[in-house]
Order: structure tokens, then C-alpha cells, then sequence
């Protein structure tokens, strides 16, 4: 069964609830005036937690094509975590994926691979895709390490899950050092980590898992950068964070699989 790409829009902390509202109108008549094709790939906004319900209104009630989700969650279930959010409450809010280890994420909370496969499994557990993401910093590109990194990663990340499960994950691999610096992996770049995250899970699981797995590319990822980046082997989509903020230039990003060449 082919794989169906994923183009997810990242806010991170941009847009308050008012301002997705009109953003999220925007984007989805943009893509439905360019008759967007829902079957030929998935898009998705990832807003902050005050915008979800809003987002689900419209949404939901308004049958848009798009799908929504939260770039967090707690590690734990319910309780006595201040200011923490769980992944039943994001069920309940109707996000289909969710965001786990973002490299913001791991930089400016510490969060390490064990927790980030913590809050994976609790994902997976209410319903919602996790959105594992992995990638090496600027140090360990210039070291040569980067695919040992990235594997190591992958590899903590996917503790515990079944093959089964694992097929319905999304990994998505955004070297560090191309977040939000213009500075883009080259297509041959994104391939060589994205292939070494596939053979991962064939060598942890089986051919068919690897097949079914979805693994997107992020990092500065723009209109004018996506073919070349998309059109690698392994690459099945974009995680795209400040082009998302802009409904042309995400919209020209979300469309690229609508376009006849593929
Ligand atoms: O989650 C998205 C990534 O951090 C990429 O961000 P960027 O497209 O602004 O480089």
C-alpha cells in the first residue's frame, strides 16, 4: 500500500486562537480554489494548545480537509503536573497528530529520547499519531555522525512499539542546524538520513514496516525548495514551520503533491 504523504504546518508558538481562525478560513479556501487533492496527501496545521478548540470548531464544522493537532504533550496521564497537557484531553479535542520531541522541545527542555518515547506511546494509546522527531545538531553534522545520531534516536524513540503500531507512526527528521536558518538540507541530504531512518525500522521490524512508515523532512523547507526535497525516495512530506505561517507560500508547499509530474 503506497504511502500517503504529509505536509504538516508547525505555528510552534505564532497565531492566537483568533488569528488560526482566519488563518486556518484562508488556507483552506486557498487549497480548495487550487483544487487541492485530499487523496493524493495529508495537510495538517500543528497550533498551540489555545487554538485547538477553535480549530476543531471550524474544522469540524465546517468539514474542512485538513487535520489538526497539538506540538506537545504531557508525559504523564492526569494528575498533579501544573500546566501540563494530557493526550486524552487532546483526543478529546479531535487532533489526529501530535508533535513529540521537536528539537525545540529537547534544547530548551531538556527532554530526552527516553521521554520522548514516553509521551509517543501515550499518544499512540488515546488515538493520535505521534510525530517522533529526530535530527542532529550543527556539531555533529560538521563530526560526520549525523546518520549514527539520527538512528540512535529513531531507535529510542520506537522502544516498545509493535510493528503494527510503528507502520502508523510519522518520524520526521529536521537537522538542527537548518531550523529556521534558511539554510536547507540538499535533497541528497534529507534522502541519506530519511533512507537510514526506513532501513532503521526494516532492521528493527520487517520490509513491510519500513514501507508503511511515514518520514517527512523539515528545515526551512519553502514554495520554491519542496520538489526537489519531496521528490527523494524517502521523503514522504514536510514538516514546515515559519513557511506554514504563511497561507500562500504553506498552501504552495501542501499542494506540491497535486501537481502532474508525480
Ligand atoms: O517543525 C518545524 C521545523 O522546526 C522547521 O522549521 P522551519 O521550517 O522554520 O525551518
Amino acid at each position: 500500500m503506497p504511502r500517503t504523504p504529509l505536509m504538516a504546518g508547525n505555528w510552534k508558538m505564532n497565531l492566537n486562537h483568533v488569528e488560526a481562525v482566519g488563518f486556518v478560513q484562508k488556507l483552506a479556501w486557498t487549497l480548495d480554489d487550487k483544487k487541492h487533492d485530499a487523496a493524493k496527501s495529508e495537510v495538517v496545521v500543528l497550533v498551540p494548545f489555545t487554538d485547538l478548540r477553535s480549530v476543531q470548531t471550524l474544522i469540524d464544522g465546517d468539514r474542512l480537509k485538513l487535520a489538526y493537532g497539538a506540538q506537545d504533550l504531557s508525559a504523564h496521564d492526569a494528575g498533579a503536573y501544573t500546566g501540563e497537557i494530557s493526550a486524552s484531553m487532546l483526543a478529546k479535542l479531535g487532533c489526529r497528530y501530535v508533535a513529540v520531541g521537536h528539537s525545540e522541545r529537547r534544547e530548551y527542555h531538556h527532554e530526552d529520547d527516553a521521554l520522548v518515547n514516553t509521551k509517543a506511546h501515550l499518544a499512540l494509546a488515546a488515538g493520535i499519531t505521534p510525530i517522533v522527531c529526530v535530527g542532529e545538531g550543527k556539531d555533529v553534522r560538521e563530526s560526520g555522525e549525523h546518520v549514527a545520531h539520527v538512528v540512535a534516536q529513531v531507535r529510542a524513540g520506537l522502544a516498545g512499539f509493535s510493528a503494527e503500531q510503528v507502520a502508523g507512526l510519522v518520524i520526521a527528521y529536521e537537522p538542527v542546524w537548518a531550523i529556521g536558518t534558511g539554510l536547507t538540507a540538499t535533497p541528497e541530504d534529507a534522502q541519506e538520513v530519511c533512507a537510514a531512518v526506513r532501513a532503521t525500522v526494516a532492521e528493527l521490524y520487517a520490509e513491510d514496516t519500513a514501507d508503511a512508515v511515514r518520514v517527512l523532512y523539515g528545515g526551512s523547507v519553502k514554495s520554491d525548495n519542496v520538489a526537489a526535497i519531496m521528490a527523494q525516495p524517502d521523503v514522504d512530506g514536510a514538516l514546515v514551520g515559519g513557511a506554514s505561517l504563511k497561507v500562500e507560500e504553506f498552501s504552495g508547499i501542501a499542494r506540491f503533491y497535486d501537481l502532474p509530474t508525480l
